[in-house]
């Protein structure tokens, strides 16, 4: 019912607001689009590719009714990061310290600016359906 619209809508704007400013971050230019799966073997390596335009749109097609299921997602562009670039390469080194950043600053955000509140209103939500 209404409320219910309410506390997604102010899940979505939370949500939005988090995506759009790791967009703007220079340090994660590299993981703002799809990887290019002319990218040698990644659909190989990676099974499920993320990426923060596909979470900004996953937000905007209301896919996310907690911050949890969010973050699953958004654990997975760092986590994919890692895995393709396991090796001393000067290129998989840059890429995982850019992977190990994002990872922290996702979850500093959410610690510092997560309204309890709100959280638990979805989790409401999420048991109710
Ligand atoms: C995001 C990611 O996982 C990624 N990994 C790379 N690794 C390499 O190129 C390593 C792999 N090991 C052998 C030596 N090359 S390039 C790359 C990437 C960077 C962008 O600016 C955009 C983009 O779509 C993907």
């Amino acid at each position: 019912e209404v409320q219910e619209e309410d506390v997604l809508r102010k899940l979505r704007l939370f949500l939005r607001n988090i995506t759009e400013r790791l967009i703007l971050d220079c340090r994660f230019k590299a993981f703002t689009k799809p990887v290019d799966i002319e990218e040698e073997n990644y659909l190989m390596v990676i099974k499920k590719p993320m990426d923060l335009s596909t979470l900004l749109t996953n937000i905007d097609e209301q896919k996310y009714i907690t911050v949890g299921k969010f973050m699953a997602d958004a654990d997975l562009i760092w986590k994919n990061a890692l895995d393709y670039n396991p090796d001393s390469d000067p290129m998989d080194r840059s890429i995982r310290r850019r992977a190990c950043a994002l990872k922290d600053v996702i979850r500093t955000i959410i610690r510092d600016e997560l309204n309890e509140d709100l959280e638990r209103a979805c989790e409401e939500i999420r048991e109710s359906r």
